[in-house]
């Protein structure tokens, strides 16, 4: 072959290989799981689903690959082979595996059980695909990231600007509960959403948007930082949000996508290793984040906050931190197998 053909081919190669990609859901027979990888196989920008689970996930795979669009979709078998098939040449990994909430429980009452199995998922992406986007859905969101970063830093494959904690369901709520009291449409109320995910380490910014007057609003700020906990008793028993998180998920997938595609201007609120607030120890904060082909591209600051929001971004700090020390103790101590 001569060498310009090579080159000629090379090229192609590269640019068809950029023009797939393949996303993987860990836990896809899941509540969350399920409906998420409906929407993905939607999405036209995914080529090749994976869907992983330790139970279910080739029948949800069977059932989600009859749907008309041009994705292929692969179920794996729940054994170490099977992971690792489902994660190599991944672009995106969704990771919503992880038991949820109960009533009664808070999202830190599920680090038990679910921090070793974030633990364990984590190495088999660091093994697999060190350089696909990692989003991180199951909770508690604000130790289970960081139980993910000390796993890609101990072998020594961590790039901060890949990991991301999946906290757009609460802008999702934020201008959804805004639009319902001022009667807008909640597709023209961009709330910025701030901190951790849960309680009230979210800190919604009213003064930022287009209804200043909202940030004095308690019930509406409680709303927010609660609005997880209204479904979970509204479950009753039956777990939490599944298909709004569905959706945000989906959101968040598809906007990296478009911004690894080259798109400019794409943000979205996500919970990442932040320079943001690290003088103070904490590490990771969710702020308005653009993202790019490298994953991360710019950390947007907090910006204006008036009195209130002060206070509840004080109050965020301390739970923050203890919530991102615990995370990280936990590999130092369990670093499993
Ligand atoms: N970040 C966020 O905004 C939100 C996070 N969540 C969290 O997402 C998680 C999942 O919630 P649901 O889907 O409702 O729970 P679910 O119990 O319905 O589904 C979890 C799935 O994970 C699977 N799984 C468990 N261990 C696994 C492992 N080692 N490997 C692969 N799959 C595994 C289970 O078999 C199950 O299918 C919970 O931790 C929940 O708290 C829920 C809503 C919003
Ligand atoms: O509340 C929960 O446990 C699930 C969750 O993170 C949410 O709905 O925001």
């Amino acid at each position: 072959m001569s060498f310009i053909a090579s080159r000629i081919q090379r090229r192609a190669f590269s640019v068809s290989a950029r023009n797939l990609s393949k996303v993987t859901v860990l836990g896809a027979a899941g509540g969350i799981g399920q409906p998420l990888s409906l929407l993905l196989k939607l999405n036209p920008l995914v080529t090749e689903l994976a869907l992983y689970d330790i139970r279910g996930g080739p029948g949800v795979a069977a059932d989600i690959s009859h749907i008309n669009t041009k994705s292929t979709v692969t179920g794996y078998d729940p054994t170490p082979t099977g992971l690792a098939n489902a994660l190599k040449g991944s672009q995106v990994v969704l990771i919503p595996a992880g038991v949820p909430r109960k009533p009664g429980m808070t999202r830190d009452d599920l680090f038990n059980t679910n921090a070793s199995i974030v633990r364990d998922l984590a190495k088999a992406c660091a093994e697999s695909c060190p350089e696909a986007n990692i989003l991180v859905i199951a909770n508690p969101v604000n130790s289970t990231v960081p139980i993910v970063s000390e796993i890609f830093k101990a072998r020594g494959v961590y790039n901060p600007k890949r990991l991301f904690g999946v906290t757009t369901l609460d802008v999702v709520r934020a201008s959804r509960f805004v639009s319902e009291i001022k009667g807008s449409d909640p597709a023209d109320e961009n709330i910025t959403v701030v901190g951790g995910h849960s309680g009230v380490t979210i800190v919604p910014l009213f003064s930022q948007s287009s209804h200043p007057d909202l940030s004095a609003n308690a019930e509406l700020v409680n709303r927010v930082q609660f609005g997880g906990d209204e479904v979970v008793k509204a479950k009753d028993g039956a777990g939490s949000a599944t298909l709004s998180m569905a959706m945000a998920g989906a959101r968040m997938a598809n906007s990296l996508l478009r911004a690894s595609k080259g798109e400019k201007g794409v943000i979205e609120p996500t919970f990442v290793d932040s320079p943001l607030y690290k003088d103070q120890g904490i590490e990771f904060f969710s702020s308005r984040v653009e993202l790019g082909p490298n994953g991360v591209e710019k950390i947007f600051s907090v910006g204006p906050v008036d009195a209130t929001e002060e206070k509840l971004l004080e109050a965020c700090f301390t739970d923050l931190k203890k919530n991102i020390d615990k995370g990280k103790s936990f590999v130092a101590t369990n670093p499993g197998k």
